[in-house]
């Protein structure tokens, strides 16, 4: 049982601005030069030790130019992998048994920290292997993962409180139990801080952790391991594996004490996941608890009341941010003819106007997208719209990748909101619009509703208030995050709980009192302090 005391009141990390001029640039950029000048062994850690992958050798490099190399990890084995499981499971019980408040500590300790001394360095790791600027790069981590450590603590309390009422003669209690075996956490290339989240949140509850970042994050990830070391984690509870998760889910998932699977990435492996797991679920201890967050085609629909300059802004940074890799970009806009006519020519000079580069250069808007493949399917994307009667190319459409995995800001006008530009999850920096006639609001609603398999986020741009209401009823189901007047991305710790469902996951919503209830197993208990003697009941006189 644990007992439930007052943590620091949480507060969102100020986000540094990087101008020119600033101390944090001049450290930032004293970082950025520290990490391509040194390349580091991307070791593992397993039982707190420091072990590089056995299997096949891999590069992480710079996708603004790939011929960088960050530092190389070896792909994790099945033997590793069981080393993990083991060496989680070896620390379960003191972790659990450990009070709240101590386990909070390692976590508030580790946010200070990042939000301090080892702010510019995760920062830096961020921009380099996964390609975001400095401003996206510092809402990620330090900011967001900031963050969520803090607020997990705050909401982890919370759960400790909740208890239920007691009868006269009676004390009941919830002993909120972590699950019992561990917790494996799956992490994707785009976010340090979701990365840093995953493993972490079942930790604060108690749980010990096999963790397997993805391998294009492993230097931030590799980062944030060595600061979670820093901040007190004790060896074994959360054990980092390096590589594709391939032969590490063979291992993981036929493993009768596999209490969890936390994961985020696209909707694809999580089904393949979830099947996996269905194959087996006679042969677990108990049944795991499946949390993932996975893929979106973010709307904004904007009404004929909308003010154009909010929706071309709305629409520039929610497409076209860190390369509209974020499973929240706006990737399919529906705008009336008469908001087009006004803003739609100079929304495409302005998509034009974006610049992506390298991101040590500060003056870029992105960078490239993340590794080859992305490469190949946004330009499978953009020479299918080429080739197709009925979308038309309206801003960009050009793409190198000489040096870098470079994809133009591509804006793609379709006749046809059915059309696969307006389904499918292309992950890059691609937007399908469609312009409607004014009167087809009510249609468009519809369209939107039921175009794509997904329901993460979307916006309705209107001035209208009724229009407004219209689509937040129309559309309550298509996201999980709804925004009026904003851009659909940007979600904020502790303000806007994040997660979809649909095909986007199962909406647990990261950061939040939610997500943590999950990685809890309450027992009930009930203490008679003056017990029974008879088995007779007045009515039997
Ligand atoms: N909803 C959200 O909150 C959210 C947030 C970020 C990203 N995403 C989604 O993530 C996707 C992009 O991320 P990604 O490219 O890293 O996704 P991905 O599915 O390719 O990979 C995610 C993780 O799963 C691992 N993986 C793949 N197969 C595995 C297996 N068999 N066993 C174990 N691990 C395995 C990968 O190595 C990686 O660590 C997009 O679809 C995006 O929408 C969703
Ligand atoms: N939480 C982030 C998206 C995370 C997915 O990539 C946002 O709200 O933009």
């Amino acid at each position: 049982m644990q007992s439930v005391t007052d943590v620091p009141a949480p507060r969102n990390e100020p986000v540094h601005g990087y101008a020119p001029g600033s101390p944090e640039r001049k450290r930032l950029t004293d970082a950025l030069a520290e990490h391509v000048a040194h390349p580091v062994e991307l070791t593992q850690t397993i039982g707190g030790e420091a072990v590089l992958g056995a299997g096949e050798k891999h590069d992480v490099v710079q996708p603004h130019q790939h011929a960088s190399v960050l530092g190389t990890f070896g792909t994790a084995t099945r033997e590793d992998a069981r080393r993990a499981a083991d060496a989680a499971l070896a620390a379960r019980h003191d972790w659990a048994a450990m009070d709240y408040d101590d386990r909070a500590a390692v976590f508030l300790r580790a946010a200070d920290l990042l939000a301090g001394p080892w702010r510019e360095r995760i920062a830096a790791a961020t921009m380099l292997g996964q390609s975001k600027t400095a401003q996206q790069a510092e809402i990620d981590a330090p900011c967001e993962l900031v963050d969520f450590w803090r607020w997990n603590v705050h909401f982890g309390r919370r759960i400790l409180e909740e208890q239920p009422v007691s009868s006269p003669g009676v004390w009941n209690r919830l002993d909120h139990r972590p699950l019992e075996g561990f917790v494996y956490a799956i992490t994707p290339f785009n976010f340090t801080a979701i990365a840093g989240n995953l493993p972490t949140a079942p930790a604060l509850m108690g749980n010990t952790v096999v963790w397997k970042p993805s391998p294009t994050q492993t230097l931030a990830a590799w980062h944030t391991m060595k600061l979670l070391e820093a901040a007190g984690l004790p060896p074994g509870v959360i054990n980092l594996l390096t590589g594709d998760g391939k032969d590490v889910s063979e291992v993981l998932l036929a493993d009768p004490d596999l209490a969890g699977i936390h994961f985020t990435g696209s909707t694809a492996t999580f089904q393949h996941l979830w099947r996996i797991v269905g194959e087996n679920i006679a042969g677990y201890r108990t049944y795991p608890r499946l949390v993932g967050e996975t893929g979106g085609k973010d709307f904004v629909v904007a009404h004929p009341s909308a003010d154009p300059a909010v929706l071309s802004t709305a629409l520039t940074l929610g497409a076209f941010e860190y390369q509209g890799q974020k499973c929240s970009a706006a990737s399919r806009a529906f705008v009336p003819r008469s908001v087009w006519d006004v803003m739609g020519e100079e929304f495409c000079a302005t998509v034009d106007s974006l610049t992506y580069g390298d991101v040590t250069d500060l003056s870029n808007f992105g960078g490239a997208v993340i590794d080859a493949r992305s490469y190949a399917k946004n330009v499978a994307a953009i020479e299918r719209a080429k080739a197709t009667d009925g979308l038309t190319i309206a801003a960009g459409g050009t793409y190198d990748d000489s040096e870098g995995y470079f994809v133009r800001p591509t804006v793609v006008l379709g006749q046809d909101p059915t059309d696969e530009a307006f389904c499918t999850e292309y992950f890059g920096p691609f937007l399908a619009v469609h312009v409607y006639e004014d009167r087809d609001f009510d249609q468009v609603l519809r369209t939107v509703d039921s175009g794509a398999a997904y329901g993460l986020t979307g916006s309705i741009v209107a001035t209208d208030r009724a229009a407004v209401a219209q689509a937040s009823e129309a559309l309550r189901f298509a996201a999980g995050n709804f925004y009026v007047n904003d851009k659909p991305t940007g979600a904020v710790v502790g303000q806007q709980p994040f997660g979809g469902s649909r095909a986007s996951g199962t909406n647990d919503k990261a950061g939040s009192i939610y997500n943590l209830q999950r990685w809890t197993s309450p027992r009930a208990i009930k203490e008679t302090f003056v017990a029974p003697t008879t088995h007779v009941y007045p009515h039997m006189g």
